[in-house]
């Protein structure tokens, strides 16, 4: 399905009601199969937290988890725990492009008995299920924090627990942080001291717990954007969240300053506000080492604003649905950008003209789709294969619709 939008305003005061976050979504449901005790509220609605759902419950011997990375990886530790249970785990065509050989050395250290099917260091991967003993691994970090997220997330039911000692610069540290408060907020004990986490294996059994998902803040994004590439005055909001975030893609509220957006909380939703004009010689530089899903959606914000971008910190990009750092440039460029990137860092041009009628190819990568939406607001547009969105976020479109984008 390809959606032309053509160009549109936003309707003023409008509100819109966003599911729970994929990531935290995607840890709950492998520590509620663990912990059958735990009850979770507001979890995604996302293909990536359906899918993930299902294979937990699975008693099927191949799961085939499409293009969901955080599951794929999950799942990985989870099922080297299923003593005696053999799994074959396989993904899309692309899964099987995205490395995921850090944490299956991790496992084998640790005992775990994985095999690859196909090529070495991806998937598919053949496990199967065993108690692991040993507690002690080092892990290069600054590739995933989804490898370092997966062991934690299986630690407490090892039988020494885990020490994992993390090398190198440490990637994506708000989820590893989530990760942890996560385990925290069940009770299982956990330390992060230098590069050292460490997770006491479980003595007690966990009570009975109600876990409430804050929405996804990454889909906020495209409501930041839409926001910021409208007249002052414009305001939207979008529920539920709360000022204390364990997503580090909270980082938003203040990174859209820049783009003359203020942020208001109340009764656990955020009010976008267009405060500021924005000049077209002003910069944005940015580290984004710390909330990588987000690149994309700031990209086209400065594209759209006609502004000048650097952003560095963006080494995960490249392992992603996509290589998004090639993907964004591609794609900027046909609607008149001057982009130039390395394998970690974006360097947009300011300028002052974008083109119409351009199709948007989005590279079966929903923050594709929904980054290049928002630009709606300046010319017509369309985006190609405009379902992809249904990986993070299934009612984007309708949600867009609301808020004023005109679609065909
Ligand atoms: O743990 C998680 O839920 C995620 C971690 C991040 O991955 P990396 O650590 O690979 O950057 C992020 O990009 C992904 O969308 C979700
Ligand atoms: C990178 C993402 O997801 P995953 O790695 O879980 O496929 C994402 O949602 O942007």
């Amino acid at each position: 399905m390809d959606i032309s939008i053509q160009k549109s305003k936003l309707k003023n005061h409008q509100s819109v009601q966003i599911t729970g976050s994929k990531s935290e979504s995607n840890r709950l449901l492998l520590l509620k199969a663990l912990y059958p005790q735990i009850n979770i509220e507001n979890v995604s609605n996302s293909d990536d937290s359906v899918l993930m759902q299902k294979a937990l419950v699975s008693k099927e011997s191949l799961i085939d988890i499409h293009h969901a990375g955080t599951a794929m990886r999950f799942l990985t530790a989870y099922f080297s725990i299923q003593d005696g249970r053999e799994v074959t785990i396989t993904g899309s065509k692309r899964m099987k492009e995205r490395p995921i050989k850090i944490l299956v050395d991790a496992l084998k250290t640790l005992g775990a008995d994985i095999e690859y099917l196909e090529n070495d260091g991806f998937p598919p991967l053949k496990i199967i299920g065993k108690k692991l003993i040993t507690n002690k691994v080092t892990l290069e970090a600054n590739v995933s924090s989804q490898y370092i997220s997966a062991l934690l997330l299986i630690a407490s039911k090892l039988e020494n627990g885990l020490e994992l000692t993390l090398a190198g610069n440490i990637t994506s540290v708000p989820y590893i942080k989530m990760t942890l408060s996560l385990l925290d907020s069940i009770g299982i004990e956990t330390d992060f001291r230098g590069n050292i986490i460490t997770v006491n294996p479980l003595s007690t059994s966990i009570k009975e717990k109600n876990l409430v998902v804050e929405s996804d803040w990454s889909s906020a994004s495209y409501f930041y954007s839409s926001v910021a590439l409208s007249d002052v005055g414009t305001e939207i909001t979008i529920g539920s969240y709360k000022e204390e975030s364990l997503q580090g893609d909270s980082v938003l509220a203040s990174i859209y300053k820049s783009f003359g957006v203020t942020t208001v909380y109340k009764n656990q939703a955020i009010t976008l506000l267009k405060t500021d004009f924005i000049d077209s010689k002003s910069i944005i530089e940015l580290d984004l080492k710390n909330a990588p899903d987000i690149a994309q959606t700031i990209a086209v914000t400065a594209f759209g604003l006609g502004i000048e971008c650097y952003m560095v910190g963006l080494h995960t990009l490249k392992i992603k649905e996509t290589d998004r750092l090639v993907a964004l440039k591609i794609e900027l460029e046909k609607l008149g950008a001057n982009v130039s990137i390395t394998d970690a860092t974006l360097h947009l041009k300011s300028s002052d003209k974008i083109i119409s009628d351009v199709e948007i190819a989005t590279y079966n990568d929903h923050r594709m789709a929904m980054a290049f939406a928002p630009l709606g607001l300046k010319t017509d547009i369309k985006i190609k294969n405009a379902d992809v969105v249904s990986k993070s976020y299934p009612q984007f479109w309708e949600d867009f619709t609301a808020i004023g984008f005109s679609l065909k």
